[in-house]
C-alpha cells in the first residue's frame, strides 16, 4: 500500500473517491427500487397520485442509473490508469536497482535468482495488487450496501452466507501461498531452463549448436526440466482442484440452505413482495460478491507475496562504499594514476586473483600489461575502473585513494574497451556517443573519433553514414564483423573525455593492418591522455613507455621493451619465440 501510495497519491484517491460513490450510488438506487416495488404491489386505488408516485421513482431510478454508469467507467477508467502508473515505475525500479547495483552481485547465482524473481512478479504484481484492492475496496463497499438490505430483511443471512463461503477463501490463500513457496524454490531450475532455451534460441550459440550438433541433446535437457516442473506443479493443481469441488460443494448449501430460509419466511409472511424481489435482485448477486471477494484476497495474498521479491530485490545495497563527503576531482589534466601493495579476492572465490600488485599509470604516458591467461590483468582493470574496491592495499589518483572520490564521478575519468565489450544495437553514431552520454558535443567529434578508431572506413560505406542502425536485432539493421564492431567500441572509448584510456585486448579482432596503423600513431589518437593497454600481441606493446609483466597475480617484472628483453625471463619466453618483427610473435 505504502509503495503504490508513495507513487501514486492523486489517482489512488481518485479511485478510491470514485468507488465510495460508485457503491453509495448502487444502494441508493436498490432502496430506491425498494420502494418502487412495494409501490407497486401495495393494495391501494389506482389514481393519478400513485400513478404520479411510480412515475416519480421510475425517473429517480432511470437517471441514478445513468449516473451510476457513468461513475462505474469513470472509476474503471481512474483505476486502469493508476494501475498502469504503478507498474511503468515499478519497472523503473527494477532498472535502477540492477543499474546502481555493483558488479560483485553479478557473481553471485543468489543475485540472479532474486532478479528473475523480481522480474517474474513485477511490474504485473503491484499492478495486480492495485486491481485487486479496487476490486476488494468495491466488493466491500457494494457488499456492506446489499448487506444492509439482507439484513433489513433477515439478519440470519449474512452470517450464514460468510460461514459457508469462508473455507472457499481459505483453501485459495492456502494455494496461493503453496504456489509462491514453489516457485521460490523452483528459481534456480526455471533459470536453468530458461539458459536452455536461450542456447537454442539465440544467435550467440547458433553456430557451435549446429556445428557440434548439440540441438537434440540441449532439447532433451530443456524437456527434461520443464516436464518435472509440470509434473510437480500439475500435482499441486490437482489437490488443489480437490479441495476447491469440497468447499464450492459447500458454498452452494450454503446458497441453497438461504434460500430455503427466505422461501419459509415468505409463505409465514415475515417479509414484503416487495422484500423479496429485492432480495431476488440482490441476493445472486451478493452470493457472487462474496465469491468475488474471496478471490480478490487471495489474489492480493498472492500478489502480495510475490511482490516480496520485489522489496527483496530493492533492499540489496550496493556494497562498494561511497564516501560521506567526496573529494572534488584533481583540477589538473596532469594526474597520475598508482596501484599500491594491492590484493584482491573475487566474492566467492577462495584464491586471491591479485596480490601485492604495485604499478604507476604516469599521466600522458602508455602503459602495457602483458601475461599468460589468468594472470590477473583483466581483473587489475576492473578494480582500476571501481567495479571492484580491492581487498588490500589501494588505487590512488594524484596521490588520493580512489574511494574518496564518488564512484560516478572517478569513472568518468576512465574509458575502458573491455574483452567483451558491448554491441549496442542502435545507430552507428549513438555507439559512440555513449562514450560521452552527457556531454553536449558538436557532432564532427563524433566522426573524428571514428577516424581515430579505423571504423569511419566502413561506416562512411553505408548509405544512411553514421544513421546506420547496427546489428541485426532491428528493422534495417547492419551486422559487421567482430574487428568492425571492435573499432566502434574503440571510437567509443576515444570520444569520451576520459584522462585514462584502457584497452584490454581491444585490438584482439583487428587485422594485422589496422591494428598496426592504429599503434604507429596512437600517441597522437589519444591525445594528452594516458593509455593502459593489455594485449597479447607484440605490435600493440612494444611502443609503451612502460611495461609490467604479470604472473599467477602479481607484478613479475617491469621496465621497457629493450629493458625486459635484455632482463630474459617470461617476457623474453612470450615475446621472442618468434623473430620479433612479427605482429604475431606475442600470441601466448
Ligand atoms: N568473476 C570471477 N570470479 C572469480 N574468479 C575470477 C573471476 N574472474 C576471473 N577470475 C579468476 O581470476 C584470475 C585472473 O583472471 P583475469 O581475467 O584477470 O585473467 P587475465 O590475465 O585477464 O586472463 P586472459 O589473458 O585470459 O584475459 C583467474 O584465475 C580467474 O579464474
Amino acid at each position: 500500500m505504502r509503495l503504490i501510495w508513495g507513487i501514486s497519491r492523486k489517482w489512488t484517491t481518485l479511485t478510491l473517491v470514485l468507488i465510495a460513490v460508485e457503491s453509495v450510488l448502487y444502494l441508493l438506487l436498490l432502496y430506491i427500487f425498494k420502494h418502487l416495488i412495494n409501490e407497486v404491489a401495495r393494495s391501494t386505488p389506482f389514481n393519478t397520485e400513485k400513478v404520479q408516485r411510480v412515475e416519480w421513482y421510475l425517473a429517480v431510478i432511470t437517471a441514478g442509473t445513468i449516473i451510476y454508469v457513468v461513475v462505474k467507467a469513470l472509476s474503471t477508467l481512474a483505476t486502469e490508469i493508476n494501475a498502469q502508473r504503478v507498474k511503468e515505475s515499478i519497472d523503473e525500479k527494477i532498472h535502477e536497482c540492477a543499474v546502481n547495483l555493483d558488479l560483485a552481485f553479478y557473481e553471485s547465482p543468489a543475485y540472479f535468482d532474486t532478479m528473475k524473481r523480481a522480474r517474474d512478479a513485477g511490474p504485473e504484481a503491484p499492478n495486480n495488487v492495485v486491481l485487486n484492492l479496487a476490486d476488494i475496496a468495491k466488493n466491500c463497499l457494494t457488499l456492506v450496501a446489499i448487506g444492509s438490505i439482507l439484513i433489513s430483511i433477515s439478519w440470519l443471512l449474512l452470517p450464514l452466507l460468510a460461514l459457508f463461503i469462508a473455507p472457499t477463501l481459505l483453501v485459495r490463500i492456502r494455494y496461493a501461498e503453496q504456489l509462491y513457496q514453489w516457485r521460490r524454490r523452483q528459481t534456480p531450475v526455471e533459470r536453468q531452463a530458461t539458459y536452455l532455451s536461450d542456447l537454442l534460441t539465440e544467435d550467440t550459440s547458433a553456430k557451435e549448436i549446429r556445428g557440434y550438433g548439440l540441438g537434440a541433446y540441449i532439447r532433451g535437457l530443456y524437456t527434461g526440466i520443464r516436464l518435472g516442473l509440470m509434473r510437480e506443479r500439475l500435482q499441486m493443481t490437482r489437490r488443489n482442484t480437490f479441495k476447491e469441488l469440497l468447499t464450492n460443494i459447500m458454498a452452494t448449501l450454503g446458497l441453497f440452505a438461504c434460500i430455503a430460509y427466505l422461501c419459509f419466511s415468505l409463505i409465514k409472511g415475515r417479509i414484503s413482495v416487495g422484500d423479496m424481489s429485492l432480495f431476488l435482485i440482490v441476493f445472486p448477486q451478493s452470493y457472487g460478491i462474496l465469491q468475488g471477494m474471496a478471490q480478490g484476497i487471495s489474489g492480493l495474498y498472492q500478489n502480495n507475496i510475490f511482490i516480496n521479491n520485489l522489496f527483496e530485490l530493492f533492499d540489496l545495497r550496493a556494497t562498494l562504499k561511497e564516501p560521506e563527503h567526496p573529494l572534488p576531482f584533481p583540477e589538473s589534466d596532469a594526474v597520475d594514476l598508482e596501484v599500491e601493495n594491492m590484493s584482491f579476492t573475487y566474492p566467492h572465490a577462495k584464491e586471491p586473483a591479485l596480490r601485492n600488485v604495485s604499478l604507476r599509470v604516469p599521466s600522458g604516458k602508455i602503459v602495457a600489461i602483458v601475461g599468460l591467461n589468468g594472470a590477473g590483468k583483466t581483473t587489475l582493470i576492473k578494480l582500476l575502473c571501481r567495479l571492484y574496491d580491492p581487498s588490500e592495499g589501494s588505487i590512488k589518483m594524484d596521490g588520493t585513494d580512489i574511494r574518496c572520490f564518488r564512484s560516478t564521478e572517478y569513472r568518468k575519468h576512465i574509458s575502458a574497451v573491455f574483452q567483451d565489450f558491448g554491441r549496442f544495437n542502435i545507430t552507428a553514431a549513438e555507439n559512440i556517443r555513449w562514450g560521452d552520454i552527457d556531454g553536449e558535443r558538436p557532432e564532427s567529434e563524433i566522426e573524428s573519433a571514428s577516424r581515430k578508431s579505423g571504423a569511419h572506413d566502413y561506416i562512411r560505406r553505408f548509405p544512411e553514414g553514421y544513421g546506420t542502425m547496427m546489428g541485426r536485432l532491428f528493422e534495417n539493421g547492419r551486422e559487421v564483423s567482430i574487428g568492425q564492431w571492435q573499432k566502434l567500441a574503440i571510437a567509443r572509448s576515444f570520444y569520451s573525455n576520459s584522462r585514462f584510456v584502457i584497452f584490454d585486448e581491444a585490438t584482439s579482432a583487428l587485422d594485422a593492418v589496422s591494428e598496426d596503423e592504429l599503434f604507429q600513431s596512437f600517441r597522437q589518437r589519444i591525445g594528452n591522455r594516458a593509455a593502459l593497454i593489455i594485449s597479447h600481441r607484440l605490435s600493440a606493446v612494444r611502443h609503451a613507455d612502460h611495461i609490467y609483466v604479470m604472473g599467477e597475480g602479481r607484478v613479475q617484472q617491469h621496465g621497457t621493451h629493450e629493458e625486459l628483453v635484455a632482463m630474459g625471463g617470461t617476457y623474453a619466453k612470450l615475446f621472442l619465440k618468434k623473430p620479433v618483427e612479427s605482429d604475431n610473435a606475442g600470441q601466448s
